[in-house]
């Protein structure tokens, strides 16, 4: 029974890694219904075989009575922002002054909330909101709902990442028909939506909520041997991390702002909210040249798109 719920586990993620990271199902809705109704209860049956990697955890148990409180060993800064292309050019000006020729990541700035995920061997064991940077919430029983966040990595590593929780718009649109129908208050936008669900004590109602998250950073890179940024975002999927997949190396301050002006275009066809583009200098040893000040990194900045 041990080997069959072990497989059934195995099955199962499977499956969730297909649907929820690679938008790519690979049973049916009811195949896989099957499956967890089959795997929850042999855990009923025998719970000593229970591990806590199971899909069983991301249906939420207990409400909580209150957050626990985190410390972030390494503070989560918030990006400093750039309004127009002047501020671009500054920004790769004093880059380029400071550490000569650079390369840029650029990615979509999600709108949603950052979050901190640990993992130890290869086990997801806490995860907590920014808070002030330095002191947040433990809400890793709310995250665990979110089934495209792995409960065990592809690989038995001890990391910390970051990344950035959200609600798509269509669980957004759906929760929000539910609201009014319940004669209850609208949320004004996904983000907020998407924070108050991840406020909720009881992680049943943050199951419902269909949330979703994005891996954008290793926080720990230099002890596992990375040395970029997009080298980090590779290492992130071999762990089978949802990253996000538009992001892209640009060479010139032009060709971030030719991303920039794709991105601006087409984002309504995006099934997320984005509020504007993060440009990182790639290398680590050119990251660390520039550092940061107390409340922001030096070698990223944000371009807000116009509200
Ligand atoms: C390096 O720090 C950051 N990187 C980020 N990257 C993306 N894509 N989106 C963010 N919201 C973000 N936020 C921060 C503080």
């Amino acid at each position: 029974v041990k080997k069959q719920m072990a497989e059934l586990r195995e099955q199962i993620e499977k499956h969730n890694y297909a649907y929820y990271v690679l938008d790519q199902p690979s049973i049916s809705d009811a195949e896989y219904d099957e499956l967890m109704r089959k795997l929850m209860e042999l855990e009923e049956q025998y719970p000593q075989y229970k591990t806590p990697d199971s899909p069983s955890q991301r249906v939420g148990g207990a409400p909580l009575e209150a957050f626990k409180k985190v410390t972030h060993r390494v503070p989560m800064l918030s990006l400093s922002n750039a309004f127009n292309e002047g501020d671009l050019r500054d920004f790769d000006r004093r880059v380029r002054q400071e550490v000569g020729d650079v390369r840029y990541v650029c990615e979509l700035k999600i709108d949603g909330l950052a979050v901190s995920l640990r993992y130890e061997d290869g086990y997801f064991v806490q995860g907590a909101t920014r808070g002030d940077g330095t002191t947040g919430e433990d809400i890793t029983e709310n995250l665990k709902t979110i089934r495209s966040l792995p409960l065990r990595l592809q690989k038995q590593v001890t990391v910390e990442v970051r990344g950035e929780a959200y609600m798509p718009r269509k669980s957004f649109e759906k929760l929000n028909e539910q609201r009014k129908m319940n004669g209850e208050e609208l949320f004004a936008n996904p983000r907020n939506a998407a924070a108050g669900s991840l406020r909720q004590l009881d992680p049943k109602i943050v199951a419902a909520r269909q949330l979703d998250v994005f891996i954008y950073s290793v926080v720990n890179s230099e002890e596992i041997g990375l040395v970029s940024h997009s080298e980090s975002l590779r290492y992130l999927d071999e762990l089978g991390f949802k990253t996000n997949p538009t992001w892209q190396v640009c060479e010139t301050i032009d060709a971030v702002l030719a991303y920039i002006e794709k991105w601006h275009e087409r984002r309504t066809s995006l099934p997320y909210d984005i509020d504007g583009i993060v440009i990182k200098v790639d290398a680590f040893a050119q990251q660390k040249q520039l550092g940061a000040t107390a409340k922001s990194p030096r070698w990223a900045i944000a371009y807000k798109f116009p509200a």
